[in-house]
């Protein structure tokens, strides 16, 4: 059997449905969403993606090849000089300080989500802590993408979330998540079925701990 990303996605199919289009993602598609529930994703969305340029960083530390230290790079490069670059400034739009975001408490779903993949990323091989940060660049990029894609999605200056959208459906965004794609499907292709069960749960438990990220956003749970 020659598996590939797809693969990983049908196995948990209701929950990475239930990621892609969670109640939080149809209001900011819709710009309908609570001003004050977006705020609060972008100060955890921030906490959030220092721990992943750690993962990244992690994953440059686990390589042995040039290759997989490139796809790291590029990882870390994708959250480090596009997202936090233009989630500080979207902030500032937000009203909320990088002073604000230096003393932030850190809230349960972001603590479970960040070091769960940090601590799979430790015990496990590359492929274990790359499986686990998909659901973040692959699953963003295609929220973006399925956003684009839906009749009430409104795009321009009318929803105030449209640069939130435009940022994950930007040709680098976009660029970064094939390059991802294209890196798992090559080490997917020669794993067992008893790895790629392995493997299934972690994409699982990742995407139901994105869930659990969106949900804390709409509750503004911390
Ligand atoms: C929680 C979460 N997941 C994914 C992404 C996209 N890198 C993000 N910014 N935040």
């Amino acid at each position: 059997m020659c598996y590939r990303f797809a693969d990983l996605t049908t196995a948990c199919q209701d929950d990475w449905t239930a990621y892609l289009q969670h109640d939080f993602v149809r209001a900011l598609g819709a710009g309908s969403l609570d001003e004050n529930a977006f705020r609060h994703y972008l100060k955890q969305d921030y906490l959030f993606l220092i721990h992943f340029a750690r993962a990244y960083a992690l994953a440059a530390y686990k390589s042995r090849t040039l290759a997989d230290l490139r796809q790291a790079h590029e990882g870390l490069k994708a959250i480090v000089d596009i997202e936090l670059d233009l989630h500080v400034g979207f902030c500032r739009e937000w009203g909320i300080s990088e002073d604000d975001l230096a003393q932030l408490p850190e809230a349960r779903a972001t603590l479970a989500y960040t070091r769960y993949v940090l601590d799979t990323g430790n015990r496990g091989d590359l492929l274990d802590l790359h499986v686990a940060l998909a659901p973040c660049l692959v699953g963003y990029g295609e929220i973006a993408n399925w956003l684009n894609a839906q009749p009430f999605t409104l795009r321009g200056e009318g929803n105030p979330y449209d640069a939130w959208i435009a940022m994950y459906a930007s040709d680098e965004f976009q660029a970064a998540m094939n390059a991802e794609l294209e890196w798992l499907n090559a080490r997917l292709a020669d794993v067992t079925p008893a790895r790629f069960a392995e493997l299934s749960t972690t994409f699982r438990d990742a995407t139901r701990l994105e869930i659990d990220f969106w949900q804390m956003g709409l509750d503004q749970a911390d």
